[in-house]
């Protein structure tokens, strides 16, 4: 599925979406440039999960936790990581929901993860024209509710 976001609100209003539609863990793999909206996204996902304070940008805690809203937010950023610090975050804690209460996990720059989760949703953000962007949304073994999703965009 491509999703044209022609501003930062789109983008924003597709993190609703998923926000408000997705079931306790689901996994977000978010690709795309330096810039190409990933972090923006999930700012929307917290507002479509109901999470009353500002998504930050993991880059420097890893993993940010955000335990206020429908879902619990799981969001990090592997930027920085070598492949073996990735290893060691044992990614699989969050979207199995082992010692955590499940929730949706959103992982910015999943290009780095040196292996996939059973069932995810990637999201490629790439760059359009000025402040466009397009996202390509695929998932593997499991759904996005069409609905809420085609609702508000
Ligand atoms: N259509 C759009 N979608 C998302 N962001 C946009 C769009 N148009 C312009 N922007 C702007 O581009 C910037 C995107 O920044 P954001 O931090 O979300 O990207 P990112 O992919 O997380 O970057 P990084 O990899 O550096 O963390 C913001 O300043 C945002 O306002």
């Amino acid at each position: 599925m491509n999703i044209s976001l022609p501003d930062t609100q789109a983008t924003r209003k597709l993190g609703i979406a998923l926000g408000q539609c997705l079931d306790a863990r689901s996994v977000i793999l978010l690709q795309g440039d330096l810039g190409a909206g990933k972090t923006t996204l999930v700012q929307g996902l917290g507002e479509g999960l109901g999470i009353p304070v500002p998504i930050v940008s993991p880059t420097f805690t890893l993993i940010n936790e955000y335990a206020e809203g429908r879902l619990p937010l799981y969001h990090l950023d592997l930027y920085r990581l070598e492949p073996k610090e990735v290893i060691a975050l044992n990614l699989e804690t969050y979207w199995e929901g082992i010692e955590v209460t499940p929730g949706i996990v959103a992982i910015e720059w999943a290009e780095r993860l040196p292996y996939k989760p059973d069932r995810y949703i990637i999201v490629h953000l790439t760059y359009g024209n000025e402040d466009s962007r397009q996202a390509a949304i695929a998932t593997h073994n499991c759904m996005i509710p069409q609905e809420p999703l085609g609702a508000n965009l």
